[in-house]
């Protein structure tokens, strides 16, 4: 599997060690990377044995069989079409780009036209296929999910006390924290979308995890869960489990067993 990168930060520099070095998704490797400081971009080109490319239109010219973004919502809304329109499937680490129901319903019709395929990690939460069986006889009813990180990794730096820093939809939130609340974006995917999912967000100053609480009801009964992240030594916002799921989902994607 030929793969190209876009955004090289903590995800993408985590794939690199992970998949260029350490072998960790057999038989694939990360060919082609882009990402904004192009000195960064020499440098890990050379570090990880992989070719810089000064746009994202001339790295969709290489041989890829998938794109990775790992950069932001603002990078993804740009990229992704482009992406898919150049024929390549996409994996999307910003998924907060999906919240906006119009471009959402523009990636459906493009892979659908081209035959290609978006792929959208759980990223730093889980309970996604409890949701998607609670719906898939319409009978989910409720979701919520509560994030807590300390207020470094949030914006709220100087707080001493724990701050509900938001409470709204899911919708609201990514407008407001694209950096922060992907996850109630993929969250809203997979149940009651970004308008019928609530948020709630809160800086706690004694918090040294990034934690989700996701909380769902429905015919099914009832769900309640709770991560606790260990955040990534480079960016405090992002949890380690989040570049986690990235190469799960690479490494899982084309197997004849499905699990889950
Ligand atoms: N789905 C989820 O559960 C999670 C999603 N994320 C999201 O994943 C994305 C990546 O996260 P990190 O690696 O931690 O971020 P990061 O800030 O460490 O790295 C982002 C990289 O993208 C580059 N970049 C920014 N704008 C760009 C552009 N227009 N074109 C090309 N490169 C660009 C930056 O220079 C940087 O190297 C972020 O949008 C973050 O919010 C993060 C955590 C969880
Ligand atoms: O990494 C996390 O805990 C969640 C996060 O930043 C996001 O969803 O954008």
């Amino acid at each position: 599997m030929k793969l190209g990168l876009i955004g090289c930060g903590n995800i993408g520099q985590f794939l690199l060690q992970a998949i260029n070095k350490d072998g960790m998704l057999p038989g694939g490797k990360i060919v082609s990377i882009y990402t904004r400081c192009e000195e960064s971009a020499v440098q890990l080109a050379k570090e990880f044995e992989t070719e810089a490319y000064q746009s994202v239109e001339t790295l969709l010219l290489s041989d890829l069989d998938l794109v990775i973004e790992a950069a932001t919502v603002e990078a993804a809304k740009e990229y992704a079409i482009k992406v898919l329109e150049g024929g390549k499937d996409l994996l999307l680490s910003s998924i907060g780009v999906m919240a906006d129901s119009a471009f959402e319903e523009r990636v459906r019709e493009v892979c659908t036209r081209y035959g290609i395929n978006i792929y959208l990690p759980s990223g730093a939460i889980g309970g996604l296929d409890i949701l998607k069986s609670a719906k898939a006889a319409n009978g989910l009813e409720t979701v919520s999910i509560t994030t807590r990180k300390p207020p470094g990794a949030l914006s709220g730096e100087g707080l001493d006390k724990e701050t509900i820093l938001f409470e709204g939809s899911a919708a609201e939130a990514i407008k407001l924290y694209p950096r922060n609340i992907n996850v109630a974006i993929v969250l809203s995917l997979a149940g009651l979308g970004a308008n019928n999912t609530k948020v709630k967000i809160i800086a706690d100053p004694i918090a040294v995890k990034n934690s989700h609480t996701i909380e769902a009801s429905g015919s099914f009964g009832k769900l309640k869960l709770e991560i606790e992240n260990d955040p990534m030594p480079n960016n405090p916002k992002t949890s380690y489990l989040a570049a986690l799921s990235v190469l799960a989902n690479l490494q899982n994607k084309d197997k004849y067993v499905q699990i889950g």
